[in-house]
C-alpha cells in the first residue's frame, strides 16, 4: 500500500471562522497507481495536494493521518516535512510555469535546488530525463523567460521528480496548455511512472476526459469530502453518485452544436465551507435526494475498488 489517508481534516483560518476545506477525507492509493482527482472549483482538490507536502501558514491540520509507504507523514510539522519533500513526496504546483526562478539559468537553479536537498546534480541523468520529455539540452543554459509555457511545464516536471519520489502530486499541470501540449505532458507523466522516476501519482484536474486517459482510478470530491472513487472506466461509464453523473453530463461533446443541445451545468452551487450544513452536502442540488440525506451518508463499497458516499447508491 503506497498512501493511506484517513479522516483528514484541514481548515483555513479566516476572520470569519474556519473554512473546512477537507472535512474527513479517507482514501487509499496503491503502489504504482495514478489517481485522478476531480470536482468543482473550491471542493478542496488543491488543499488535499498541498496538505500532503506543505501546509501554508493559514492551513491548520485539525485531524486525521497520512501514511506513505508505511510511515506516518508529519504533515503539521513543516520542518519535519523537509525530510520528505522532493524525496518521498513531490508536487508540481498549480502555477508551475511561474515556479521557476527568473533570475537563474535552469542549470544553476537545478544545482542549487539539489544541493539544498543534500544531493549532487547528475548532469547525465538530468539530460536523460529531459530527452524523455522532448526538451533540448540547450534549455539548461537558458533563463525561464526564454522557454515556452509547455517547455517550462516539462522542465518543472523533470525537476520535481529528480529525486525519484514515491508519490507525485500534479496540480492542474495541463490546464494552461493547448490540447496537443496537454497530451505531451500527460504522456510524459505516464513515461515517468514507467521509468520508475515516480511510483504513484495524484493528478488534480478539472479535465475528466484527460484524466480518463491517464488515471487508473478517479476520485470525485464534493465540498471537502469524497463523493465517489472507482476505476477510471467505471467513473466515466457507470458512475453511481448523482453528482458524478451530473458532472459527466455537463461535459461538452465534440461535434454537437449549442443550437442542437444546450450545454447544461449543475444548477445551484456548493455550500459554504465556513459553516457547512449537516448531512449530505450535495442534497440541495441532488435530483434524487430524500429525507435520509439529512444525515451524513455512509461511504459504501459497491465493489472492492468502488466507493460511493451516497444513501441512494
Ligand atoms: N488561503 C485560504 N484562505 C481561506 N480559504 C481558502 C484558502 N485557500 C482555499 N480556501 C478555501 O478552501 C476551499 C478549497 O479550496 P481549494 O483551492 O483546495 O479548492 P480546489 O478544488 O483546488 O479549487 P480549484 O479547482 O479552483 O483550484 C474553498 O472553499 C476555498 O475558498
Amino acid at each position: 500500500m503506497s498512501l493511506q489517508v484517513s479522516e483528514l481534516r484541514v481548515h483555513y483560518r479566516t476572520l470569519r471562522g474556519d473554512v473546512r476545506a477537507l472535512d474527513g477525507m479517507s482514501f487509499e492509493l496503491k503502489d504504482g497507481e495514478i489517481l485522478g482527482l476531480v470536482g468543482e472549483s473550491g471542493c478542496g482538490k488543491s488543499t488535499l495536494g498541498k496538505s500532503l507536502i506543505r501546509m501554508d501558514g493559514r492551513m491548520r491540520h485539525v485531524g486525521g493521518r497520512v501514511v506513505l509507504d508505511g510511515r506516518e507523514l508529519p504533515i503539521s510539522d513543516d520542518r519535519a516535512m523537509n525530510e520528505v519533500r522532493f524525496k518521498e513526496v513531490s508536487l508540481i504546483p498549480q502555477y508551475a510555469m511561474s515556479a521557476l526562478n527568473p533570475t537563474r539559468k535552469i542549470r544553476k537553479m537545478v544545482g542549487e535546488l539539489l544541493r539544498s536537498r543534500g544531493a549532487e546534480p547528475d548532469t547525465a541523468e538530468l539530460e536523460r530525463r529531459m530527452d524523455q520529455v522532448g526538451l533540448p539540452r540547450e534549455v539548461l543554459d537558458r533563463y525561464p523567460i526564454e522557454l515556452s509555457g509547455g517547455m517550462k511545464q516539462r522542465m518543472v516536471m523533470v525537476i520535481s521528480t529528480l529525486l525519484d519520489p514515491s508519490l507525485l502530486i500534479a496540480d492542474e499541470v495541463t490546464s494552461a496548455l493547448d490540447v496537443s501540449t496537454q497530451k505531451a505532458v500527460a504522456r510524459a507523466l505516464l513515461g515517468f511512472r514507467e521509468s520508475g522516476y515516480v511510483r504513484s501519482m495524484i493528478f488534480v484536474t478539472h479535465d475528466i476526459a484527460l484524466t480518463h486517459h491517464i488515471a487508473d482510478t478517479i476520485m470525485v470530491m464534493y465540498a471537502g469530502r469524497l463523493a465517489e472513487k472507482a476505476p477510471a472506466d467505471v467513473i466515466v461509464k457507470a458512475p453511481r453518485h448523482p453528482y458524478t453523473k451530473l458532472l459527466l453530463d455537463a461535459l461538452p461533446e465534440v461535434g454537437v452544436r449549442y443550437a442542437e443541445r444546450r450545454l447544461e451545468g449543475i444548477a445551484g452551487s456548493p455550500p459554504s465551507l465556513l459553516n457547512p450544513p449537516a448531512g449530505c452536502r450535495f442534497r440541495d442540488r441532488c435530483p434524487v435526494a430524500g429525507d435520509e440525506c439529512a444525515e451524513d451518508p455512509p461511504v459504501v463499497a459497491l465493489a472492492p475498488d468502488h466507493h460511493v458516499a451516497c444513501w441512494k447508491a
